[in-house]
């Protein structure tokens, strides 16, 4: 699936500089491109980049503030089109903005970048959004409930990645953000690669193409992506458990927001190489998922990687019921008007956090 990437904001563009240089999305990120409110910020990624809000913040950042985030986006946003404009082609069949949303420029300028992208192109606008971890303040916590509950009206669809779901212990800040970087790159570049359907490709048995990612994402506002993998057997009927414990693992335990499992919908991509992919383990795999979603629509494929591993890849769509969620939206409510909101659905709706915009 071709897409053009933006990063926006700190956590933003050093997201998109991981998904750019991750091997398997290297033929499928056409375009990419870094903004930012904070010039010293901008100056460490190696993209394009382009720097917004110079009148109001010279260039030091919107320190957290998502209002002024989102204000010095729709200020800029001339500019902002122009540079994006050259790099969203004819074969660009999604974009794809990365953020964090706890902080004020990618919180506050994703969701206003969301809705001009939307305005002026026909492919789908997602954005990879980045959940503050449960520590964090609660400026992070407003802010990233504020963000979300905008994005889930202007964006296609929202993927969210939680701070926490790799945490280890005794890791630095940075290297728990590097750590999730890759990890969020290694997933992301599966799906992208996958997607990009190749009818000379003929050592797959069921080949996904990027309708089925839309599709999937196309079923709520809320999206999350898990992945697994294990070494494998060259006798492909030894594999059978192989597969269904890896997308197991990539459900329970591999996904970018834990506890996301109900899904409207879901897409199963197994990865590895086509003679040792078993179809019954695919098709076990497969139904086990639906059961555990709760859901009757998820598509399946394969993709052919030369390794000697074996890896289970989903992509879950419209996660909004999901704990992580409901947990996240309560934090956020609390910290904001120190309320309980009754369903993470409604959340997303009612009055508990201010719109951006
Ligand atoms: N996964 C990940 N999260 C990050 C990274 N850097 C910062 N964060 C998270 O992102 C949020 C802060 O957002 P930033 O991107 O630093 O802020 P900003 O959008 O540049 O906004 P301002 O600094 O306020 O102008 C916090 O929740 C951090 O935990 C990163 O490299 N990776």
């Amino acid at each position: 699936m071709k897409v053009a990437l933006i990063g926006v904001g700190q956590a933003g563009g050093k997201l998109a500089e991981a998904l750019s240089r991750d091997p398997l999305a290297a033929d499928s990120v056409v375009s990419s491109l870094a903004i930012n409110s904070a010039r010293a910020d901008l100056s460490s990624i190696g993209l394009d980049t382009l720097l917004v809000g110079a009148e109001r913040v010279n260039g030091h950042g919107v320190g957290g503030d998502n209002d002024l985030g989102a204000t010095v986006m729709r200020d800029d946003t001339n500019e902002v089109i122009d540079a994006v404009s050259g790099r969203v082609g004819s074969d660009c069949e999604a974009i794809i903005i990365t953020a964090g949303l706890g902080g004020g420029t990618g919180s506050g300028g994703a969701p206003v970048l969301a809705h001009e992208l939307k305005r002026v192109y026909d492919v789908p606008v997602y954005v990879l959004g980045v959940l503050p971890g449960r520590d964090e303040g609660a400026l992070y916590q407003r802010n990233a409930g504020r963000s979300l509950k905008t994005l889930a009206r202007e964006a296609d669809a929202t993927i969210l990645v939680d701070n926490d779901a790799w945490r280890q212990a005794g890791e630095s800040m940075d290297e728990g953000y590097a750590a999730v970087n890759e990890k969020i790159a290694q997933r992301v570049g599966l799906l992208l690669a996958a997607g990009e359907f190749d009818p000379a490709n003929v050592a797959a048995e069921s080949v996904v193409d990027s309708s089925e990612i839309i599709n999937t994402l196309r079923e709520g506002s809320l999206a999350a992506i898990g992945y697994a993998s294990a070494e494998s057997s060259p006798d492909a009927d030894a594999n059978l458990n192989t597969i269904t414990s890896v997308v197991r693992n990539a459900l329970l335990t591999g996904t970018s927001l834990p506890d996301a499992t109900t899904a409207e919908s879901g897409l199963l991509i197994v990865a590895g190489r086509a003679d040792r992919i078993n179809r019954k383990g695919v098709e076990s795999a497969q139904t086990w998922l639906e059961d555990e979603l709760g859901s009757m629509q998820v598509r399946g494929g394969d993709y052919p990687l030369d390794s000697e591993r074996l890896a289970g890849l989903v992509l879950l769509g419209g996660v909004e019921r999901s704990e992580r969620v409901q947990a996240f939206l309560d934090q956020a409510s609390e910290a904001s008007v120190a309320e309980e909101t009754p369903d993470a659905t409604e959340s997303l709706v009612n009055d508990d956090l201010d719109d951006l915009f």
